[in-house]
């Protein structure tokens, strides 16, 4: 049975209760947050991660900060949610499911502005509820989708953590993985163990290997040697912000592990729902980059790494142009040769 990310519990006075990845792969603890505060920061330091995960955190993030507000009419209530969904956009800024999270329930308010405050609230949560339900299915239906790609015997490079801990609880990347296991197709897995924060050592290869799925931890700089040796079949990822024409950003280092399976003639497949998706954004170099602290560098995991006072530079994330892309796998089909019309013709003009 997938394991829950994280759920809601309760009514609107209720909390959330999540996994703490940071904990992860030595320990497995619920952690249960009971105010904005909370939420926003098991966003920003990644005790919930992952583009999916993230956009339902915040959908129960707006949830938790509405219990404060005491208006006792539609129009006042509006004009406070709005401090409530400003505070939780400043959590990370690249995954742009956290702001199509936060819109969805914006635009539940709107719907119910002419009921009864406690009315508004009730509808707000089923809203978060609803995402997080609705994730659950579009993994799997994207596990479906990708696991068409996959052939029995092949060797599968992955990059940072787009699993069930990415998501509701199946995955992305991941559930074309699990997906290909179902169907009884043998696959060896190589995890690139995705520095600084490791998510691909820390939580991909404990999905996997809980899962029983053949996994092999590599250095993110084996990853060239793996594919020359002949190892990898296909490169397979998630995405935290997709521009409309299907540049995509994702963990740091995926724009070089597509660069290398170009250069060995492997195909790049990336993962993601729809929502993560932004067609605002015409390419890539639009995808805003989060810079994250010196600290998980120079003192990765409680050891000193680099000499006092070193410059660092810490991109969360990198942009993978479309023309290094061979296809992303969604829960609406699959994107070859992604480009503006084809990703326009599979998802429209709008993304709900
Ligand atoms: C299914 S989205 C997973 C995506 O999010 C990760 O970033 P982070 O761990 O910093 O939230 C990484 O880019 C994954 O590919």
């Amino acid at each position: 049975m997938p394991l829950p990310t994280i759920e809601w519990e309760g009514d609107v006075e209720g909390r959330i209760r999540l996994v703490d990845q940071t904990l992860l792969p030595t320990e497995l603890k619920f952690v249960y947050c009971e105010d904005i505060k909370s939420i926003w920061h098991a966003i920003k330091t990644l005790m919930v991660r992952g583009a999916p995960a993230i956009g339902i955190a915040a959908a129960m993030g707006v949830v938790l900060g509405i219990k404060d507000i005491r208006a006792k009419d539609a129009d006042t209530f509006l004009k406070e949610l709005k401090q409530v969904t400003s505070y939780l956009s400043t959590a990370r800024p690249t995954a742009v499911n956290l702001f199509w999270g936060i819109a969805r329930m914006e635009r539940v308010a709107r719907e119910n502005k002419n009921k009864s405050v406690r009315e508004i609230k009730d509808a707000l949560l089923h809203e978060a509820i609803r995402i997080q339900n609705e994730d659950k299915v579009i993994c799997r239906q994207i596990g479906e989708n990708g696991a068409k790609l996959i052939k029995d015997g092949n060797g599968i490079l992955t990059h940072c953590n787009a699993g069930g801990l990415a998501t509701a609880d199946y995955g992305t990347a991941l559930a074309v993985l699990f997906k290909a296991k179902e169907q009884g197709k043998h696959i060896k897995v190589y995890a690139d163990e995705t520095r600084p924060l490791l998510q691909g050592a820390r939580l991909t290869a404990w999905e996997l290997v809980h899962a029983g799925i053949d996994v092999t931890l590599i250095c993110d700089s084996m990853a060239a040697h793996v594919m020359k040796q002949g190892k990898v079949q296909c490169v397979i990822v998630g995405a935290d912000r997709i521009a409309a024409n299907g540049d995509t950003a994702n963990k740091i280092g995926t724009y070089g592990v597509s660069i290398l399976a170009k250069e060995h003639g492997i195909p790049f497949y990336v993962a993601a729902p729809v929502s993560t998706f932004d067609l605002s954004i015409k390419s890539g170099n639009d995808i805003p980059i989060e810079e994250r602290s010196p600290e998980e560098i120079t003192n990765g995991f409680g050891r000193k790494t680099a000499p006092e006072g070193v410059k660092v530079f810490n991109p969360a994330f990198d942009v993978t142009p479309a023309k290094n892309i061979t296809a992303i796998i969604t829960e609406k089909g699959v994107i070859t040769k992604p480009s503006a019309e084809n990703i326009q013709r599979l998802l429209g003009t709008t993304i709900s």
